[in-house]
């Protein structure tokens, strides 16, 4: 089966991708394929290497970029994060919708390329309620935080542009952002259905 449009999923870091991604890949099993990012950060606890990223260091990944195995790549917050083709190729070999979680960096690589998905930003209610969940989550230093906040304000900025995003998704109450992240990808979620 071709023509299945990836999905690109981007916004601020603790804006609620992982979490409607995740909700969405459980409920639609068979459909949806994650592409699995190569990135030097550390893993968190319950992050497994190969699934959630492909954990690794700046050298094998610089390595990897020069030898032209990435389609995209950006440093974020101290780190490098990149998208390798091999991800992208292993869900699209396997019918699936593939699925992107890549920051504003990576949203206008990918638009050089000939992926052609559907481009979503998730953005947070307000700054103050970004800043409390990713407080809450656990996940980041005082340091990181603060790099996450600033790149989260230049995010949504950029978000704003006319033509940047297909769809921004205010994700304030969870279920109904959910709600509207289905009915964006209804279309695409029928064409694998009907393909069964
Ligand atoms: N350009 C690019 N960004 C990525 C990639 N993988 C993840 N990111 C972005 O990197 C940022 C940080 O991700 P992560 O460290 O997992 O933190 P989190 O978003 O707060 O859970 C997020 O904005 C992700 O969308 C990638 O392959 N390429
Ligand atoms: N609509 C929501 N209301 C309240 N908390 C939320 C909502 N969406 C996500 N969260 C919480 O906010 C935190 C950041 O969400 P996460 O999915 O990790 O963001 P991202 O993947 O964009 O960095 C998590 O702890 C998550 O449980």
């Amino acid at each position: 089966m071709s023509g299945l449009r990836p999905v690109v999923l981007s916004g601020p870091s603790g804006a609620g991708k992982s979490t409607l991604m995740k909700r969405l890949m459980k409920e639609h099993e068979g459909v949806f394929g994650f592409s699995v990012s190569h990135t030097t950060r550390n893993p968190r606890p319950g992050e497994e290497d190969g699934k959630d990223y492909h954990f690794t260091t700046r050298e094998a990944m610089e390595e990897g970029i020069s030898q032209g195995e990435f389609i995209e790549n950006a440093e974020f917050s101290g780190n490098m994060y990149g998208t390798s083709k091999a991800a992208v190729e292993d869900v699209l070999a396997r019918n699936l919708i593939c699925i992107l979680d890549v920051d504003i960096q990576g949203v206008r690589r990918i638009k050089e390329t000939d992926l052609n998905p559907i481009y979503i930003s998730i953005q947070p209610p307000s700054m103050d309620i970004l800043e409390k969940r990713l407080r809450d989550r656990q996940t980041e230093t005082e340091e990181s935080l603060l790099k996450r906040l600033e790149a989260a304000r230049i995010d949504m900025e950029h978000s704003k542009e006319p033509g940047v995003f297909d769809v921004v998704i205010i994700n304030d109450d969870l279920e109904r952002a959910y709600e509207e992240l289905k009915d964006i990808l209804n279309e695409e979620i029928q064409k694998v259905q009907e393909a069964k």
